[in-house]
């Protein structure tokens, strides 16, 4: 059948759909300006994100510029496409969202794609109730005693990172015993190191075996594709509310696959062999939800048997939610932690200069044993990695969406359940007023006393409150005993591929240098 749409007919429809469409993408463009909250005045099509969206700038500068924009306010709007949000500036209300009013801001402000069970399971994707049972399970997991047990083989994956470089700077036939090497690649090796051992009971030497299926497989797990990353900005700009309708991706498809099936195994081959002893968060959730079963049921079950009825927090699928979300959370931030910090260390001999002098006297101290309590008496290194972290926060910002209503303290202005509202980390990290002189690298921002003289609320590089990151510790350790491992042996110096300053890729939502961070790594005997 031909349809006959007559030209008069086309007259009428086509600016009708043409108003149709415009209302549709303004419609929201009044919200802040009813609310009486000061805002940027959007426009169509992209709201104020136009200049991110284009990818003229990067993630980073972009949310530090819309920081800027808005200084002198606690609290002002901006509109992200359609989607009005609400920034928080001032740190005593930024303390009562994350905290004291965290029942009415318990979610995070997700897209809720529709993908697998697996990426909808995650904690950091789960809301209300439910991510309240799954974290209260979560937390022990995370304890000092814990971590402390697990230190063990994270010191492994430290050794594996010395001897590589032991290698590299030694087996090249050089005089100068020095080597070239890209950081975020070397670090990123050494942190899939680490995940691997701790969340998928995984052996691997990433840095020795670079081919390895575990390593190549799961290296690519945060790539999707360019059609999915233009989907998420559409639906980012235009439907948000709708997104789960699309066939977005959060992540790599068959990396997932893969990933799942080495971790379906593992759990099978724990089931097989339960007189074996691991300590990695594999099967501290083993034993958690062993332990939830066992508290639940009157009957008694096998202790180690996953596989579960749906009422419970933790079983198979959601063990194994948690193993992927570990890889998804940790290698890339702490990877970048690592790797910023090297590269202000090669910048800043003095400040390098004095944290060797400290990793050397306390590992003397302990045998050359790079034990957890060693490396709690490395205060000038956890100085190091704070400041890294506050120039250069590998998450820019956190979302939390509104889910009682609420009145913003001391004004009649209430947000509505839904409303998203962010905390700028990076913008906070890089205000004058709390860091004078924001671009300088200076670990004495973070002596005890420095740190007194500011809120702890404009230094959030793992969020805040009940919903802050589970990982922090386990992040501190394992990015301490690589600096220790590196500094204790190697001298990092600025190379001829160094970028000074560093630009960032307008193309990455991670903190990613365009050109990589190379550095110049030379056996310390040889200074
Ligand atoms: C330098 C390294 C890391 C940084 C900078 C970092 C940063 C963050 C930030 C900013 C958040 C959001 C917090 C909020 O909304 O208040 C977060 C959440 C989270 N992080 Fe990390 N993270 C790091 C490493 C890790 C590691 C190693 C793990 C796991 C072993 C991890 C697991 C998580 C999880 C599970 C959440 C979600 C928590 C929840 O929703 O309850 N992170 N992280």
């Amino acid at each position: 059948m031909v349809l006959w749409i007559s030209f008069e007919a086309l007259c009428i429809i086509t600016p009708l759909l043409l108003w149709g469409l415009y209302w549709y993408c303004t419609m929201t463009f009044n919200y802040w300006k009813k609310k009486r909250i000061h805002y940027i005045e959007p426009v169509i099509l992209f709201g104020n994100i136009k200049d991110r969206a284009l990818f003229r700038t990067s993630f980073h500068e972009f949310q530090k510029e819309l920081y800027r924009r808005f200084d002198g306010h606690k609290y002002a709007g901006f509109y992200e496409g359609r989607q009005p949000v609400l920034m928080i500036r001032d740190p005593e209300l930024i303390k009562l969202i994350m905290i004291r009013d965290f029942e009415h801001f318990v979610d995070r402000a997700t897209l809720g794609l529709s993908s697998s069970p697996y990426f909808k399971n995650m904690l950091i994707n789960i809301k209300g109730q439910q991510w309240k049972n799954l974290r209260a399970l979560m937390t022990p997991t995370f304890s000092s005693g814990k971590l402390k047990a697990m230190e063990i083989l994270v010191e492994q994956c430290g050794q594996q990172l010395g001897t590589f470089l032991q290698n590299e700077t030694g087996n090249k036939n050089r005089d100068d015993k020095c080597t070239e090497l890209e950081m975020k690649e070397l670090f990123g090796r050494f942190t899939l190191d680490v995940i691997a051992t701790c969340a998928f009971g995984v052996q691997c030497d990433s840095l020795k075996d670079r081919n390895a299926e575990f390593v190549k497989t799961a290296a690519r797990f945060n790539d999707i594709s360019l059609l999915n990353r233009l989907l998420i900005f559409f639906v980012i700009l235009f439907c948000r509310q709708y997104a789960r309708f699309f066939p977005i991706r959060g992540v790599n498809r068959q990396a997932m696959a893969f990933l799942v099936d080495v971790l379906k195994k593992t759990v099978e081959h724990r089931r097989q062999h339960k007189e074996q002893k691991w300590n990695d968060f594999l099967q501290l959730m083993i034993d958690a939800a062993a332990q939830e079963r066992g508290e639940r049921s009157d009957e008694k079950q096998d202790i180690n048997d996953t596989k579960q009825t749906s009422a419970t927090v933790l079983n198979e699928e959601t063990i194994i939610a948690q193993s992927l979300l570990f890889l998804l959370a940790g290698f890339e931030t702490s990877s970048t932690l690592l790797t910023y910090a090297s590269y202000e260390l090669a910048l800043n001999q003095d400040i390098q200069q004095k944290l060797r002098k400290e990793v050397e006297d306390v590992l003397g101290k302990y045998g050359g044993h790079c034990s957890y309590e060693a490396l709690l008496e490395m205060t000038y290194l956890e100085m190091v990695l704070l400041e890294s972290l506050r120039k250069y926060p590998p998450v820019a910002r956190v979302d939390r969406a509104c889910t009682q209503p609420y009145i913003i303290p001391g004004t009649n202005i209430e947000l509505e359940v839904g409303t998203s509202v962010c905390i700028p980390i990076l913008g906070l990290h890089h205000d004058p007023q709390y860091y004078p002189q924001p671009e300088v690298f200076d670990p004495n921002r973070f002596t005890p006393a420095q740190k007194l003289t500011r809120s702890p609320y404009v230094f959030l590089p793992f969020g805040s409150g009940p919903r802050n990151c589970i990982g922090t510790r386990f992040a501190l350790m394992t990015t301490k005993i690589a600096m220790v491992h590196l500094i204790k042996d190697f001298c990092l110096q600025p190379s001829m591929k160094t970028d000074v300053p560093l630009k960032f890729s307008k193309f990455s939502t991670f903190l990613k240098a365009e050109n990589g961070v190379w550095l110049n790594i030379k056996r310390n005997t040889e200074i």
